[in-house]
């Protein structure tokens, strides 16, 4: 299977960019999250990989073929690629066996060979016993899965997923990751997931790529993207932490460790001469510690397996902390940072 390229790929609405040269490689094979806010034009790129929207500049590539640039637009139909939504868009006047077989038929595919490929999709996300029912009979998790289904039964070479669990809840969407994973393991298409939510982007995917005002900041694998997001817009959007604005040494590299930010926190912050640098910390990086410097907790969150802690510095700066134990609010407690990234 190839890689699938986009070349400098731009999408204007009425003279508007709503993606703005887009350089992208997913390779073979890869399950890449496409992240960022709503309206940064995650969609408008899938639309463009599977052909629904044309590129008004640059060209999409799959391997050696080209599937569209300015002048040309190869139809969805023959770019083997599925695209699954949020809506699922089942028919409802069909069985889910004649739901998921549909592609089949369309393609001539009829008889034995379509029934045992049908059993097989449906096999592999757990519908067997639901052949003959309704997608009205089905709860949203079923329901996706049959569309999961619908479109691994013509073995496409791409997969394109628009926020395919949006309207699940929280319980089957983390159930529902595991059958993606599955499905991506199993089928060996390279799938392409937008999504605006992050945790479940770094749970999926091979590479995740964030987006903002029709741009790619940065692609990068999940726990790549998570230590050393570059700038604020990615730092603020994957994982949780604080921005802090610190002044740091002439010579800081991007990794920073706690002598360093001992200095840099310090009250009032003791390095006085250096320039001031957006440094991003982790709450799993904050803990209490006799030899840490003095941090107030302003407020303290039970979430289950620990404590969210919000604290503040001397300089008034906020910063997010993990805690085993409850904090009153209000009282003062050294706390060490034991790493930082300059973003
Ligand atoms: N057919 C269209 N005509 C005009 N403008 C459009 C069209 N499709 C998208 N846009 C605009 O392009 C921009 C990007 O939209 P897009 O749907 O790609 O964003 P998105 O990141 O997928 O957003 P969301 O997360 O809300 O679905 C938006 O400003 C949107 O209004």
């Amino acid at each position: 299977m190839a890689q699938l390229i986009l070349n400098h790929v731009t999408k204007n609405f009425g003279g508007r960019p709503a993606v703005s040269d887009v350089t992208l490689t997913v390779r073979k094979q890869g399950f890449l999250a496409l992240l960022g806010p709503s309206g940064c034009g995650k969609t408008t790129v899938l639309r463009m990989v599977a052909g629904f929207e044309q590129p008004t500049d640059g060209s999409i590539e799959f391997g050696e073929r080209r599937l569209a640039d300015a002048v040309f637009s190869l139809p969805p139909e023959k770019r083997n690629m599925a695209m699954v939504f949020q809506s699922y868009a089942l028919w409802p006047h069909m069985s889910v066996a004649e739901n998921v077989g549909y592609p089949l038929k369309v393609r001539g595919v009829s008889g034995e060979a379509c029934r045992r490929r049908v059993t097989e999709a449906l096999a592999l996300v757990k519908l067997q016993d639901f052949a003959e029912r309704r997608p009205t009979a089905l709860s949203g998790g079923q329901r996706q899965r049959v569309a999961l289904a619908r479109c691994l039964v013509t073995e496409p070479d791409v997969v394109l997923l628009d926020e395919p669990l949006a309207n699940l809840d929280q319980h089957l969407r983390k159930a529902m990751e595991e059958t993606f994973r599955v499905f991506h393991e199993r089928s060996g298409a390279t799938m392409i997931y937008v999504t605006h939510d992050q945790a479940e982007a770094m749970a999926l995917a091979t590479d995740v790529a964030v987006m903002a005002e029709g741009r790619i900041l940065q692609v990068a694998p999940p726990a790549e993207i998570y230590a050393r997001p570059e700038g604020r817009v990615v730092g603020g959007l994957i994982g949780r932490g604080s921005i802090l604005r610190l002044r740091l040494p002439e010579n800081a590299g991007r990794q920073l460790d706690w002598p360093l930010l001992r200095q840099a926190l310090g009250d009032g912050g003791q390095v006085r001469a250096g320039p001031l640098a957006d440094v991003l910390i982790r709450p799993e990086h904050v803990h209490r510690a006799a030899d840490g410097i003095a941090m107030r907790t302003v407020s303290c969150v039970f979430e289950g397996e620990r404590f969210a802690l919000d604290l503040t510095l001397s300089d008034g700066q906020r910063l997010k902390a993990y805690s085993s134990v409850a904090m009153a609010e209000g009282t003062l407690a050294p706390f060490v940072v034991s790493g930082g990234w300059r973003l």
